[in-house]
């Protein structure tokens, strides 16, 4: 279902730009922090654009966690920079705080509290004056999807609306950098579909940089980029199609009426090679889609099925984490 967008518009309080130039959101050089001398972050360079959507991406123990407090000065680092939103995190933490919104996994939401309720707390404990309480609590609410439920109790929303309760907390406070650990951690699928298209939403509408982790690996490709975190360092950082590149083309599996005629002519008319098994012709393509239909036009045979595989984000992650365990260094093509 579509969110209702009447709000927005009635508020027109949405920018896309961001307001505060052009230093990146977030910003990191050599970033580290280590646990009894055991490395768990181990040397980060990070930037992020601000109003991008990024995703930090990685196995467990990766060091997540640990880089997302440090740059919401939960944690000190022992080594290294961190800029967020043009403040340095060890200068000036306090003035960190102000600037970013942070969604923790296990949001504590007091049940017996509406949800227009739990939010004016929030606003309270950040000293809001009551008209702005309740513009942003119109707004907020509004970008979630919880507008016609803010009269319910936390404890009677559901899981999904829980979390987007939580999401709508963290903006409250118009934040430039908004950090949400696992936003979708153990909701069902319709539950996360229901909080990305809220996310994707906040991308569409406001001037806010959104840095999250997840586990989903199918969820990095709604973000402009994604960084691939292991052992606690940076394996990869780019646009989603652009890792996905890197595994190169699409695998087509078509089958025809005469298998051998049209392997034959993929190679003459259109200089690809396809491999004959009992099921059809196997090929790769750099952008399949595009090259299916001149394929069928060539063919002069009859095409019976054509399957097309992208490389999937889980094999992007494979490609990386799985190089770094077998001790590979980094930029080469893949097997
Ligand atoms: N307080 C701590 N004391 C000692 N080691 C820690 C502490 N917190 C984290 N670590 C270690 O640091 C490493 C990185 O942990 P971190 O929680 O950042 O990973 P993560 O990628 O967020 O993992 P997950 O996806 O499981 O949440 C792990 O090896 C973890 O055991």
């Amino acid at each position: 279902m579509a969110p209702d967008t009447t709000h927005h518009r009635r508020t027109g309080l949405h920018r896309r730009n961001a307001p505060w130039g052009a230093s990146p959101a977030v910003y990191t050089r050599a970033l580290a922090k280590s646990y009894r001398g055991v490395p768990a972050v181990a040397g980060i360079d990070l930037s992020v654009e601000a109003g991008e959507l990024f995703a930090f991406v990685g196995p467990n123990g990766a060091g997540k966690s640990t880089t997302l407090a440090m740059l919401c000065t939960l944690l000190r680092p022992t080594a290294g920079q961190a800029r967020v939103a043009g403040i340095d995190v060890l200068a000036d933490p306090m003035e960190v705080r102000r600037r970013i919104g942070l969604v923790l996994q296990e949001s504590a939401c007091d049940g017996d509290l509406t949800v227009a309720e739990h939010l004016r707390f929030h606003a309270g404990l950040h000293g809001m004056g009551r008209h702005e309480t309740r513009r942003r609590m119109t707004e907020a609410l509004d970008l979630l999807g919880l507008y016609d439920e803010r009269d319910t109790r936390a404890r009677a929303l559901s899981g999904g609306g829980r979390r987007r309760l939580s999401i709508a907390r963290g903006l409250l406070t118009s934040p430039q950098v908004l950090f949400l650990d696992e936003p979708t951690r153990g909701l069902d699928p319709a539950a996360r579909a229901q909080v990305w298209e809220h996310l994707l939403q906040l991308r569409r509408h406001r001037a806010v940089t959104m840095f999250l982790t997840t586990h989903y690996l199918e969820e990095a490709d709604h973000c402009d980029h994604v960084g691939i975190i292991d052992g606690g360092r940076l394996l990869a950082h780019d646009t989603p199609a652009a890792l996905r590149a890197v595994l190169g083309t699409d695998r087509v599996h078509l089958r025809t009426a005469d298998d051998r005629t049209a392997a034959m002519l993929l190679a003459q008319r259109m200089g690809v090679s396809a491999t004959r098994g009992p099921d059809g012709l196997h090929l790769r393509l750099p952008d399949a889609a595009a090259a299916i239909p001149r394929l069928c036009a060539e063919l002069r045979v009859p095409v019976l099925s054509v399957e097309v595989r992208r490389p999937g984000m889980d094999e992007v992650f494979l490609y990386y984490t799985g190089r770094r365990r077998m001790g590979h260094t980094m930029g080469g093509s893949p097997a």
